[in-house]
């Protein structure tokens, strides 16, 4: 693992896992919350960059933007097919809800027989939930293997006490790459913070662009160095936003 080297605002760009890296876990998705320093942190961050400060989530882009309210900055949304290349800009969606119709019936019939396990459905992703109930990690799977059986064009991901599906085709890799090839993330490197399974399809594309990726907490990696978990993110992103106002010594 390498050592953190200072980050760089007028050549590098930012690129904020959220769930696990901006904020702690909570059992339920809607209780998490942005710790007002760190929403400080991020609008110097985002100045200090030109706006080249991405959301890279997979949570959905308005979801993003409930929690992070006022701040708007560029985002990837649903592991990539959500996308905003601008703060203010529209959000493109890439799949739609449709595509995932039979998965989704099975799952709630699937989830409703259970009765402990959570269905979370962001239209273009669908997530079991065990995190109340850890013990029911294998049965999780289960209900999602049995959900695709038999169907192709179905991409299932593990995470932190989630498994989830979604189309084929994308992941935050992708996604970073996009995001590369508009302003005012043109010409960076990219600087990727995340701690999830998730993450490592964006670490694995760094190497593209000249990049380097930092995991939060343990685990296997392609990342370069390690925050040892979402305090040390905080303190490592108002020490990048300090600098750049001086107000650093
Ligand atoms: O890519 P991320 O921003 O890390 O989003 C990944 C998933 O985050 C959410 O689930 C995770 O956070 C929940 C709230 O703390 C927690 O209860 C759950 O166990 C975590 O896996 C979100 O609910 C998912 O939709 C995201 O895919």
């Amino acid at each position: 693992m390498q050592q953190i080297s200072a980050f760089d605002p007028s050549q590098e760009a930012l690129f904020l896992d959220f769930d696990g890296t901006l904020v702690d876990f909570a059992d339920d998705p809607a209780k998490v919350f942005v710790k007002p320093d760190v929403s400080e942190h991020l609008a110097r961050l985002q100045a200090a960059t030109s706006g080249a400060l991405a959301i890279v989530s997979g949570r959905p882009i308005a979801d993003l933007d409930s929690f992070l309210k006022p701040l708007r900055f560029c985002a990837a949304g649903v592991h990539g097919w959500e996308l905003r290349t601008e703060p203010d800009g529209q959000v493109q969606h890439l799949a739609t809800p449709e595509a995932l119709a039979t998965v989704r019936q099975k799952l709630q019939e699937a989830v409703q027989r259970d009765g402990y396990i959570q269905l979370e459905d962001k239209g273009t992703a669908l997530v079991l939930h065990y995190r109340t109930v850890p013990e029911r990690r294998a049965q999780a799977e289960a209900i999602m293997q049995g959900a695709v059986a038999g169907q192709i064009g179905f991409k299932v991901m593990s995470g932190h006490c989630v498994i989830e599906v979604h189309k084929l085709g994308m992941d935050k890799g992708a996604a970073l790459d996009t995001l590369m090839q508009h302003a005012p993330f043109v010409g960076r490197r990219p600087v990727y913070i995340g701690d999830d399974t998730t993450d490592e399809y964006a670490f694995a594309a760094l190497s593209r662009w000249g990049g380097r990726g930092f995991k939060v907490g343990n685990g296997t990696t392609a990342a370069q160095a390690r925050l040892a978990d979402v305090a040390a993110v905080h303190t490592w992103l108002g020490k990048a936003g300090l600098a750049q106002t001086g107000e650093l010594s």
